[in-house]
């Protein structure tokens, strides 16, 4: 069963139609990165999804049944930019965390940021934007939900901690949980994603397995992605 089906979303702000009968399924255990333009409606879907936008049309259902606010937790979102207090030391940062999320894994929580050296002593605000990119992902990923929506995740991560971080996401994968992520990284990301989206004012130009992407137009998804906005520019 999908864990995600999404039917002929509208969401406007003012006289600008931002998401234009979006419709999209996703299915238990991939990881699904939708890529499109500055513009194109990828925030928003996701925020939509993620029950923090009211989309004026259209229907978001979660494994069959349209999503109510109990079934929030269900969903683990990351915003494109911090939620976490900056004033807090890391590890005060983190008890908050477990305190907001409490179906996070407090053992892997110590382990991981740990493991991931991020200064327990220092506070949130001046951590690097690479730092705080990995806290935020990494308290993200233990917590218990059976879909991750992640936005832009990584872009301030060296190319280095970045790779190691992706294998590590595809390693936690464990054929229930799914990830649906918004990432101009097409190149760093194309390697753990199964499939792709191509989001386009605001609809789905095209969802395929990125294998089948490769296959049918013998380039990468990175190249085929080129090909199809290139001649567009920006949205
Ligand atoms: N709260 C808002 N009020 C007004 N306009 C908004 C709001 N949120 C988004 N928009 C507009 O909706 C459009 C889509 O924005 P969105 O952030 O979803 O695009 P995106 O595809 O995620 O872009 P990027 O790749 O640059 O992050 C943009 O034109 C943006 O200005």
């Amino acid at each position: 069963m999908n864990i995600l089906e999404v039917k002929g979303l509208h969401k406007s702000f003012g006289d600008r139609q931002v998401l234009n009968g979006c419709s999209l399924k996703v299915g238990e255990g991939r990881i699904i990165g939708l890529l499109g333009p500055s513009g194109a409606g990828k925030s928003t879907l996701l925020r939509c999804i993620a029950g923090l936008l009211r989309p004026e049309w259209g229907t978001i259902r979660l494994r069959g049944e349209e999503i109510r606010p109990k079934d929030r937790p269900r969903i683990a979102y990351l915003a494109d930019h911090t939620l976490l207090p900056g004033g807090l030391y890391v590890r005060d940062a983190c008890a908050y965390y477990l305190d907001l999320f409490p179906t996070t894994d407090r053992e892997r929580v110590w382990r991981e940021v740990e493991r991931h050296h991020i200064p327990w002593e220092r506070r949130v605000r001046d951590l690097s934007r690479g730092e705080a990119e990995q806290l935020e992902l990494l308290l993200l990923l233990q917590r218990e939900a059976e879909l991750y929506l992640l936005d832009e995740p990584l872009g301030g991560v060296d190319p280095v901690t970045r790779r190691e971080i992706l294998r590590e996401l595809m390693d936690s994968m464990d054929g229930t949980r799914s990830i649906l992520l918004s990432t101009h990284l097409v190149h760093d990301m194309e390697p753990v994603l199964d499939e792709a989206v191509f989001l386009r004012h605001g609809a789905v130009a095209l969802h395929a397995p990125a294998e089948e992407i490769r296959a049918v137009h013998g380039c990468s998804v990175e190249e085929h992605y080129l090909h199809v906005f290139g001649k567009e520019g920006t949205v």
